[in-house]
């Protein structure tokens, strides 16, 4: 036997899910490192200095969680700032004489300028973390219940999807760009409208944890007027995750007016304030711009196939409908339904939200 061990860890960041219930009331779901931290914080020594987020990404869970122990491994990482190769090919998503004739004049952007642009404005290199506030599109902007379970957020699921689709024209690798959310529900909206962009990873929060990514791209999808962030998201462990995952890059999206409901993420919203790490959208900002593939998605309005006119919800259901095995095709050419389950949701979540979220997680 060993007469000393080292265990290294971060228990700020997620534990390993335990979902049985004996294993839970047994205490497995608190880490032994955790227990030993607690238990002998002479013996723990903190490793400060990390390598991965510029100086201003690093402030976040350095004031929200650390309490300001990180340090920037060298100067170089501390002011690194992502090269965008080419933003005037921002340009493309800009109407045309033409097309411009089939648009709402009060919201077309008339171009790419500083200032008057939000993609130009967010995607500049010296916008490094920035919370981007989706209230000013209200009621475009509520979340949605998908059959009373599912919770998503088309509106956020639109602008997560321009704002990658502008970081590709203006020149970033699509292995560069992660996008992470709370919601599996949300995660197959946003996958399905950036199905062509195999490079970009996109996972839940959970799943990105051990990873980062160049420029990450956050949807927070909670927007209400009861102000309920979500079990999800009150899970400050959670949080930590997702907001250290980028490198020079990190837009958060999302609703002041929800978030503040809870402890943490009215600190969080109150930095981003206080530091000036902040965009308003401007309202319409989700129809100023074109977007081939995004627009026939989801108002059907980029071109000529009618087919292609769905709404976002719809988009949604069909992937599920494929997951689920709907519409294969058996050997003989013939369309089979799926088999379906049903559960009654109401008798499995009784009144605990925690369960509500991780099956919108898990589902
Ligand atoms: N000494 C170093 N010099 C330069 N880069 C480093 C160094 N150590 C780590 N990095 C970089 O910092 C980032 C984070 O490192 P790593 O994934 O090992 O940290 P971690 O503690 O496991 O992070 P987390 O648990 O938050 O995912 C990686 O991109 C890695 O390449």
């Amino acid at each position: 036997m060993a007469r000393t061990f080292i265990l290294v860890g971060d228990h700020y960041q997620l534990p390993p899910l335990v979902q049985n219930k004996e294993a839970q009331e047994g205490g497995l779901d608190i880490s032994l490192f955790k227990t030993l931290s607690d238990n002998h914080p002479s013996s723990v020594v903190n490793l400060e200095h990390q390598y991965r987020m510029c100086e201003e990404i690093m402030t976040l869970s350095n004031t929200l969680i650390y309490d300001g122990r990180l340090k920037c491994g060298t100067a170089a990482v501390a002011t690194r700032s992502i090269v965008i190769p080419s933003i005037d090919a921002l340009r493309q998503h800009h109407h045309n004489p033409r097309s411009i004739l089939s648009a709402d004049p009060k919201k077309v952007c008339p171009g790419p300028t500083r200032g008057s642009c939000w993609l130009r404005d967010l995607l500049d290199p010296s916008v490094k973390a920035c919370f981007v506030n989706t209230d000013p599109l209200l009621p475009l902007s509520r979340e949605a219940l998908e059959s009373g379970l599912r919770i998503t957020n088309p509106c956020e699921a639109k602008l997560a999807t321009q704002l990658v689709e502008s970081l590709i024209t203006t020149g970033i690798a699509p292995t560069d760009i992660g996008v992470i959310t709370l919601y599996r529900s949300q995660l197959a909206l946003i996958k399905q409208s950036l199905r062509h962009r195999s490079g970009v990873e996109m996972h839940t929060a959970d799943k990105f944890q051990g990873r980062d990514k160049e420029v990450v791209v956050l949807s927070l999808v909670r927007s209400n007027e009861d102000q309920n962030v979500g079990e999800l998201l009150k899970d400050w462990r959670r949080v930590n995750v997702a907001l250290t995952r980028a490198r020079t890059k990190l837009l958060v999206l999302g609703s002041k007016s929800t978030l503040v409901g809870n402890d943490l993420l009215k600190d969080f919203i109150v930095l981003m304030e206080r530091k000036g790490w902040w965009f308003d959208l401007p309202a319409g900002a989700c129809e100023g711009h074109v977007f081939e593939d995004v627009q026939t998605q989801i108002s059907g309005r980029g071109s000529a196939d009618t087919k292609a006119e769905v709404d976002f919800g719809k988009a949604k259901v069909n992937i599920e409908r494929q997951a689920l095995g709907e519409g294969k095709e058996n050997k003989r050419g013939r369309r089979v339904p799926a088999k379906q389950g049903k559960l009654d949701v109401s008798v499995l979540m009784g009144k605990r939200p925690i369960l509500r979220d991780i099956i919108n997680d898990a589902s």
